[in-house]
């Protein structure tokens, strides 16, 4: 051991992470109510201060040492990535005016760069590694300001002390930081944000300082990037990246704190050499994604290696014999110490399972949410000995699980097993365009939404008062119908050309479809942060999946039968239901998808049946799967869209079939966006004016596409000035013949009032384009 004398020890236990909405959504309700004006920044900050109180003694509580360190200090009121840039004074241009003269931004100008404001676009939002959760895209220029400033992550380190809990301060690490960022609008050519390293290294010096002297053992820097090896910047860079930043963070000093780098999400394969080498004193790797780093590493003999042996990012009981083997593996890398924790942060799950009165018991039994796998790291770190019943209870489970009804149905299997490579494809794409402009008789760029209409506190209500059994099941769909009545008579009204129904009856695309197939259970309480203070209950998908009964077909054949207009049903595609739930661990990926896949299969042919002749399958989730090594992705290419086309292949060639894809940068699956072969596809455009074209352009994609034209994540109404402009741009690249006209994504979370002006905008600059083709205008 060459360590500093004074250098405390890494907990033998911890987490890297927990969740911070609340165990009843307190912090949502908080902020959103903040936001509503009904209450003030004061009271907003004592909810917070108070959440984080019950939290760190209920961490405490749970069995983590209240004085070494091993409670994370993680709280943010949005998000991380945000929390960081602010920490830092990196506020673009645009909003130098929030900015205070210590540099400083207060509650409302936080969020007023999270949300935008008028004419001022937020932040970027995109997805967090493969997970749910989005952060939101620092802009870094040239000129960006870059200083120690933000000392909010101090003040509740030293709240927590003063409370009697010494925890470990968790930031977003430098590199993985400036990865994550953007270049800012105006910078030149070739700059790259990591060309601003050393001035976010020299900030967090400070802010280590100033941890350091509040007394903070322990930081925690998050460095999820060093787990990809898909950055635009060449391997050798970020390497040299991680040398440069911890080379100085973690430079022999009396005023810093000790430095645990947590590699959350798959394997630290690029720059543990350099990090080792850094003199970092600990280094987390995840051995749930991951497996354990080389054996030759210079310098690991000086570090505590923290395992992630228990899931963070999924809900099944971890196997603790299986989890003491890896930990015992890790022995062998040559470590100073091996200590135990979380693969990645418990942000990811729910809350307790103490909260699910109503889940089955023997499901429960399988399940660990956030405080029982605190539980299961104390457990590993006290061993079968000294944890003996925990270790008889994973058991149980092994023993249990695989032989339990519902788990394996030889129904389902046959059904897979007898699937030939015919049950994956349509007929030719021209023979399908020929026999769908029979039926259709649609317009040249053709209007229509993405699905969702506005998600009223009425409908919310109405959903409510059903599950308390305040509404029968009869008043209940009345509601719902009149709700849908109301949403095509507007539609009609607008002269959009393809309606829908506007999803009212789902609390969740995803969360829809799992209550009512058979093989998945659904939480109560099991929210989980997916952006700022919007959240989401991931249903459990535990057995082989089936459908007992149509999902969606009364509700199509009813919006049907209102109106002339072609109806467009709405389905949530395989690799989403996936990619928003949490999924059995027991088998691949692919073959559990493949039974999503043929329940939808059979809800394409009703709803057919019923008449429906367009049918959207949405798959918003399906970049957000995209392994984080570029050695991974193709076979998750190849399995994601062949579930896409064997729920969809069943459809004729008269039926058009949509998909629709939000969030992310399609350039890197478009082969795949062609390898869904849907008649047309939605995809997310309208915030980055029209960027994603040129992709498309490229890859020869040759089928109907609706670009974005209106941002839905902002509250701005475009004008029909900028929606004709963006479908100009979109006309000269793909043409009239494959043109649609449609929003970014759904509109439930937009208000009515902004929604039908913009939805009237789009029509009336459809027209004006459409005019300029010398085609009728009404
Ligand atoms: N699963 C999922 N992931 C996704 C998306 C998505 O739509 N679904 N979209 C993208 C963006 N992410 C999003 C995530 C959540 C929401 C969202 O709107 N969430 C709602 C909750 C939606 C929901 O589950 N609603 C339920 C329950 C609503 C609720 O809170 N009810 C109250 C009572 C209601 C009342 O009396 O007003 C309660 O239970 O306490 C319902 O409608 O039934 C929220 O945070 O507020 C939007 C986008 C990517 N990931
Ligand atoms: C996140 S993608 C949303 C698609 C869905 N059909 C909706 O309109 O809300
Ligand atoms: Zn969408």
């Amino acid at each position: 051991m060459t360590q500093h004398l004074s250098q405390p020890e890494f907990p033998a236990a911890t987490v890297l992470g927990y969740p911070r909405i609340g165990p009843h959504r307190e912090l949502k309700k908080a902020v959103e109510s903040f936001w509503a004006g009904r209450t003030d920044a004061h009271a907003l900050e004592a909810t917070a201060s108070d959440l984080r109180a019950r939290t760190r003694s209920h961490l405490a509580a749970l069995g983590l040492g209240a004085d070494d360190a091993s409670v994370p200090l993680d709280f943010s009121y949005y998000d991380q990535v945000l929390d960081a840039a602010l920490a830092i004074g990196a506020v673009p241009e645009r909003f130098t005016d929030l900015v205070g003269d210590d540099g400083t931004v207060d509650l409302a100008g936080y969020f007023t760069i999270a949300r935008g404001e008028g004419d001022r676009a937020p932040l970027e939002m995109t997805k967090w590694f493969d997970s749910n959760y989005h952060y939101l895209v620092p802009e870094i220029g040239p000129a960006t300001p870059i200083r120690f400033v933000g000392r909010r992550r101090v003040q509740e380190f030293t709240e927590a002390l003063n409370a009697g809990v010494r925890t470990r301060p968790v930031l977003v690490g430098p590199v993985t930081f400036l990865l994550l960022s953007k270049a800012a609008d105006g910078a030149p050519a070739g700059f790259s944000p990591l060309d601003r390293l050393d001035d976010v290294v020299a900030a967090y010096a400070e802010l280590l300082a100033a941890l350091a002297a509040a007394g903070a053992p322990w930081v925690q820097l998050d460095e999820p990037a060093l787990t990809s090896d898909t950055w635009d910047v060449p391997r050798d860079e970020v390497k040299a990246a991680v040398a440069r930043a911890y080379g100085t963070l973690a430079a022999p000093s009396s005023s810093r704190p000790a430095l645990f780098v947590a590699t959350p999400y798959a394997r630290l394969g690029c720059a543990i050499r350099e990090l080792a080498a850094s003199g970092v004193e600990a280094i987390g790797v995840d051995l749930v994604r991951g497996s354990a780093p080389d054996e030759d590493v210079a310098g690991i003999e000086n570090v505590t290696l923290v395992g992630g042996v228990v899931d963070g990012h999924n809900i099944w009981r971890t196997d603790l014999d299986a989890a003491a083997e890896k930990l015992a593996a890790l022995e062998g890398v040559g470590a100073a110490r091996v200590t135990t924790s979380t693969s990645t942060s418990l942000f990811h799950v729910p809350h307790t399972l103490d909260d699910e009165p109503n889940l089955d018991p023997t499901l429960k039994s399988w399940l660990a949410f956030a405080d029982e796998k605190v539980g299961e790291v104390l457990a590993l770190a006290a061993g079968p000995d000294g944890a003996p019943e925990a270790f008889a209870a994973s058991r149980e489970v092994r023993s249990t699980r695989p032989t339990t009804a519902g788990v394996r149905r030889p129904e389902v299997r046959e059904r897979l097993a007898a699937l030939t490579e015919a049950d994956f494809h349509r007929a030719a794409y021209d023979a399908r365009v020929a026999a769908q402009d029979a039926v259709l008789d649609l317009p040249p760029l053709p209007t229509t939404t993405i699905g969702s209409f506005p998600q009223t506190a009425e409908i919310r209500r109405a959903r409510a008062a059903h599950r308390r059994g305040e509404l029968t099941d009869a008043q209940y769909a009345e509601e719902m119908r009149a709700e849908i009545a109301r949403v095509v008579t507007l539609q009609e009204e607008l002269g959009l050309d393809v309606l829908v129904h506007g999803e009212p009856e789902r609390n969740d695309m995803v969360q829809y479809f799992a209550e009512l197939l058979d093989g998945f259970a659904v939480t109560e309480n099991g929210w989980v942060q997916s952006y700022g203070s919007r959240c989401t209950r991931p249903s459990i998908l535990w057995g082989d999946v089936s459908r007992p009964a149509p999902m969606t077909v009364e509700w199509s054949a009813y919006t049907a039968s209102l109106t002339s207009a072609p109806v467009k049903g709405m389905l949530t595609g395989p690799v989403t239901i996936l990619a928003w739930s949490f999924v059995r661990d027991d088998q691949p990926l692919g073959d559990t998808a493949n039974q999503v896949a043929l329940a939808l299969r059979d809800e394409i042919a009703d709803l057919q049946a019923a008449g429906i002749g367009i049918i959207q399958v949405d798959e918003p989730a399906l970049r957000e799967l995209l392994p984080l090594r570029r050695a991974d992705q193709q076979a998750y290419l190849d399995w994601s869209v062949r579930s896409f086309r064997l729920a969809t292949s069943g459809a004729v060639e008269a039926t058009q079939v949509h998909t629709h894809l939000c969030y992310s940068e399609f350039g890197e699956v478009i082969e795949a966006i062609d390898g869904l072969d849907a008649d047309v596809t939605s995809i997310e455009a309208a915030r980055s004016r029209m960027e994603i074209l040129p992709d498309i352009e490229r890859s020869g994609f040759a089928r109907g596409i609706g670009p974005g034209v209106y941002d839905i994540h902002s509250p701005r109404v475009p004008s029909q000035a900028e929606v004709t402009e963006l479908l100009s741009a979109a006309l000269g690249s793909v043409g009239a013949r494959r043109l649609w006209v449609n929003p970014d994504c759904g509109l439930k979370t937009r208000g009515y009032a902004e929604t039908v002006d913009s939805l009237r905008n789009i029509v009336a600059a459809t027209r004006e384009v459409r005019a300029g083709l010398g085609v009728p205008t009404a």
